[in-house]
């Protein structure tokens, strides 16, 4: 009948560690007191974890349908619960795409019979993510879309993003933007343009690619009245357009990736296909502006953009390899060395909540919260372990990481998803 976390440290919203107790019943937290009396109940020792909600993350790829060589939904809510998520937000740049009731219905079957964890589906603003038709928003949501997103590439025409922010509106649905313009683009661009590209030859692809989509979006938001989110944010300028948006009262939020917030394009290696993602790796003035943005909250939270590929497709030349890495299995070890450790940006309560209540409350989800009542999403961190990242444990079918073989401290040790316990690293906590 249910879990009882004997001594477990939580933060108190103040980044202050408090030990206790946390009785789980069915899918729901019970109670969180100190010496809870156990009756009938599994009991787990957490002196010494820490014990968070679970992540949640509203930005992955898992590529079902049509992309099922580089993950499923069952391999890719193996890798999240794993890396301590509970809830997802899956992309949808699938083949086929969920742009009809059908294929919606199609994932959501998939979701219900293989997935780890909870996983919410975007449906796509436009058919075929091609920028010519709206898809069917109400008949979307009634099949439980989360929110309308042409991820993987940019809604072009402004004609086309401001009916279907109106739609949105009408839907009291959120338009998520991957922002790019396509005519400021060159012909064959991997990376950021600056000094990388420039001491290599390569053709750049420049900030105002990014910038211009936001600048443009926020006011077709406001003339809409529309709930507007923007994925990925990467530049500086980019950041700017957010805060003067939300100055005035424009309902925007935006998210920043863990590889975004820790290398800029200084840190690339040529050749190396595994520093090629969409956005690209800026300047590091632009991760510094990133970074002074989440503190300050113009950026909301913090999102993966896991984007697995195969390693053949990775190994091809930078030109064709495909844009994206994964970020499922070492986001918070990553962000947690790297922002919270070593560079002392972020206090660990920031992080945390930068990857549970935050994204939560941006999308109104019932989520990321430790509270009694709250659905029993937890994740079992242990702060101290230190362990070099190894693509070659990787439970995703991506292992497509610039990060392996670093270092890192914080590895997620248990995660339960809704009272069940799914997944505990080598039966450790028990
Ligand atoms: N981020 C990426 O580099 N790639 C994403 C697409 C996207 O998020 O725009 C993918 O689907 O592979
Ligand atoms: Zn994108
Ligand atoms: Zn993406």
């Amino acid at each position: 009948m249910g879990y009882l976390l004997k001594n477990a440290s939580i933060l108190d919203g103040n980044n202050n560690l408090i030990k206790t107790d946390i009785l789980i019943e069915k899918d729901m937290i019970k109670k969180i007191e100190e010496n809870i009396p156990f009756d009938q109940h599994e009991v787990f020792e957490a002196e010494g974890r820490l014990v968070t909600p679970g992540f949640v993350d509203l930005h992955v790829h898992l590529r079902e349908p049509g992309g099922e060589h580089k993950e499923t939904i069952e391999t890719g809510t193996k890798a999240a619960v794993k890396g301590g998520y509970t809830t997802l937000a899956a992309m949808p740049n699938t083949r086929p795409v969920p742009d009809t009731i059908e294929t919606m219905e199609f994932v959501q079957q998939r979701i219900k019979e293989t997935a780890s964890c909870r996983v919410l589906p975007y449906a796509s603003i436009t058919t075929r993510q091609i920028g010519k038709e709206l898809t069917d928003f109400s008949g979307l949501l009634e099949k439980g879309a989360f929110a309308f997103t042409d991820d993987g590439v940019g809604v072009q025409s402004a004609g086309m993003m401001l009916k279907a922010m109106k739609e949105a509106s009408e839907n009291d649905a959120v338009i998520v933007a991957h922002c790019e313009d396509n005519t400021l683009l060159p012909k064959g661009g991997a990376f950021h343009e600056g000094q990388f590209t420039e001491k290599e030859g390569l053709p750049g692809i420049p900030s105002v690619s990014e910038s211009v989509h936001i600048a443009r979006d926020v006011l077709l938001a406001e003339a809409a009245n529309a709930r507007y989110h923007v994925c990925h944010v990467s530049t500086k300028e980019s950041v700017r357009v957010i805060k003067d948006a939300k100055r005035a009262g424009i309902k925007v939020t935006a998210e920043v990736t863990p590889h975004h917030l820790i290398l800029s394009d200084k840190d690339i290696k040529s050749n190396d296909t595994h520093y090629k993602m969409n956005p690209p790796l800026r300047s590091e003035s632009d991760r510094e502006a990133l970074i002074q943005g989440l503190k300050e909250g113009t950026i909301d939270f913090i999102a993966t953009d896991h984007a697995p590929h195969s390693a053949e497709e990775k190994n091809q030349d930078v030109e064709l390899a495909p844009f994206g890495i994964v970020g499922l299995e070492t986001a918070f070890p990553l962000l947690y060395s790297e922002l919270v450790l070593n560079q002392e940006i972020l206090t660990l309560q920031e992080l945390v909540d930068m990857m549970t209540s935050k994204p939560a409350v941006s999308f109104n989800l019932p989520y990321g919260t430790l509270l009694e009542g709250a659905k029993a999403d937890l994740t079992i961190v242990d702060l101290n372990k230190e362990e070099a990242i190894d693509t070659k444990t990787f439970v995703s079918k991506g292992k497509n990481t610039p990060f392996d073989g670093r270092v890192c401290k914080g590895w997620p040790v248990a995660t339960i998803f809704e009272g069940k316990l799914v997944y505990n690293k080598e039966e450790s906590f028990v």
